[in-house]
C-alpha cells in the first residue's frame, strides 16, 4: 500500500499535485490535509478528484482530513503549505513566515508518520528543506525539496526549442539555489547524447537570454496568472514516481549535501541525487572551475540565510 499525504492540499500547487500524483499507477492512497475551516473545500476537491479517477480509470483512493494524525502510515508527506510570493516579491521574502509553519508541521510529521519521507515544496524551498530536516529530526536522505528540478526542466524546454529537438533528447541540470544564484551545468548538458559544446550551433545559443528566462519564469507566471501550478505539480509527481517506483533516476533536488560536490556543502541545496525507495542520495560530481565557483557562491548565500532562519526559529522557540 503506497500512501502519500499532501499538507497544503487546498492550495493551488497542492490540488494539482494531488491530481498529477493520482496518475501514478502504484499510488494507492492520497491523503489531503487542510486546516480546520477548510472542510467544505477539501470535500469538493476530493469529489472532483474522484470524478477524474472515474473518467481515467485511476485506482487510487483519495481521502481528506483536518487532523494531521491521519497522515499515519504515509510513505511520503509532501508539504506545500505556506504563503506564496506575490508579483515583485522574492522567494526569500517568504522565509521568515514559512519557516515557522514548516518547523511546526515537520515536528508533527515526525510525531504521526515517523517512517515517512518529507518532500518540501514551500518556498524558499532550499531553506525550508533545512528547516524540515532540523525540526523533523529525520535522516538527511529522508528529507528533500523540489529544488532546481523545475528550473532544470525549464532550461531543458528552452534548449529543445532552440535546437528544434524533442525535450527527451536534451539532458541538462541546474544546481544550487532555486532562485537568483542557480548554476546551469553546461558541462553536463547533452543533446542526443552529444556534449552541447561540441555542436557547431552552440556558439549561437543565447545563454544569457535563456538563463534570464529560466530565472524569471516563476515571477512571469505569477505576474500573469497568479501562481505556478502545472509545472511544479507535474515535477512533484515525477519525483514521487521515481522515489516510490524505486527507479534509481538521478534528478536535481534540494538535499543535504555534505561534501559530494568539490567538498562544498553543509546545507540543503539543489544537487544531482540518486532517488530510490530508500530516499534521496546526492551523487559525487566534478564540475568545470567556473561552475565550481558559482556553486560555491550559491551554497554560501543559502547556508548564510539558512543559518539565520534556524537561529531566529531557535530564539522564538526559547521565548
Ligand atoms: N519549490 C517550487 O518550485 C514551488 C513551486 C510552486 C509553489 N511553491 C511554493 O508552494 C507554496 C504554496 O503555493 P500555492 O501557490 O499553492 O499557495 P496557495 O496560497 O494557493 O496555498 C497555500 C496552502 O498553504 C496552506 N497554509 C497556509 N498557511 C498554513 C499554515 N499555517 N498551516 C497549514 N497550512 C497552511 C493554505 O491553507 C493552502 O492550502 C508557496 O510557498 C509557493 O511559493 C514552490
Ligand atoms: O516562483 C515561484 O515563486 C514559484 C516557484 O518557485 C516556481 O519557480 O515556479
Amino acid at each position: 500500500m503506497t500512501k502519500v499525504t499532501i499538507i497544503g492540499a487546498t492550495g493551488r500547487v497542492g490540488q494539482y499535485a494531488a491530481l498529477s500524483i493520482s496518475r501514478i499507477p502504484y499510488i494507492r492512497e492520497i491523503q489531503l490535509y487542510g486546516r480546520d475551516g477548510s472542510q467544505s473545500l477539501l470535500d469538493g476537491i476530493t469529489r472532483d478528484l474522484i470524478d477524474s479517477f472515474a473518467a481515467t480509470g485511476t485506482a487510487s483512493v483519495v481521502r481528506w482530513s483536518c487532523d494531521l494524525a491521519d497522515m499515519k502510515g504515509s510513505d511520503v508527506v509532501i508539504i506545500t503549505a505556506g504563503v506564496a510570493r506575490k508579483p515583485n516579491q522574492d522567494r526569500l521574502d517568504l522565509a521568515h513566515e514559512n519557516a515557522k509553519i514548516v518547523a511546526d508541521l515537520s515536528k508533527q510529521v515526525q510525531m504521526f508518520a515517523p517512517e515517512s519521507m518529507i518532500m518540501m515544496v514551500t518556498n524558499p524551498v532550499d531553506i525550508m528543506t533545512s528547516v524540515a530536516l532540523r525540526y523533523s529530526g529525520k535522516k538527511p536522505h529522508q528529507v528533500f525539496g523540489l529544488g532546481t528540478h523545475l528550473d532544470s526542466m525549464r532550461l531543458k524546454s528552452l534548449i529543445a526549442s532552440f535546437f528544434q529537438v524533442h525535450v527527451s533528447e536534451v539532458h541538462t541540470r541546474i544546481i544550487g539555489e532555486h532562485g537568483e544564484s542557480m548554476v546551469p551545468l553546461w558541462s553536463a548538458t547533452t543533446i542526443g547524447g552529444i556534449q552541447i559544446s561540441n555542436l557547431p550551433s552552440f556558439g549561437n545559443l543565447p545563454i544569457d537570454d535563456i538563463m534570464g528566462k529560466v530565472r524569471s519564469s516563476g515571477q512571469q507566471i505569477i505576474a500573469s496568472k497568479g501562481a505556478t501550478v502545472w509545472g511544479p505539480g507535474d515535477a512533484i509527481a515525477t519525483i514521487i514516481k521515481t522515489l516510490l517506483g524505486n527507479e534509481n533516476r538521478i534528478l536535481t533536488l534540494s538535499a543535504y549535501v555534505k561534501s559530494e560536490v568539490h567538498n562544498i556543502g553543509d546545507v540543503c541545496i539543489g544537487v544531482p541525487a540518486r532517488i530510490n525507495k530508500d530516499g534521496v542520495f546526492p551523487v559525487s560530481i566534478r564540475l568545470d572551475p567556473l561552475e565550481v565557483h558559482a556553486f560555491q557562491r550559491s551554497v554560501e548565500r543559502i547556508r548564510g540565510l539558512t543559518n539565520q532562519i534556524l537561529k531566529n526559529l531557535e530564539q522564538s522557540d526559547s521565548e
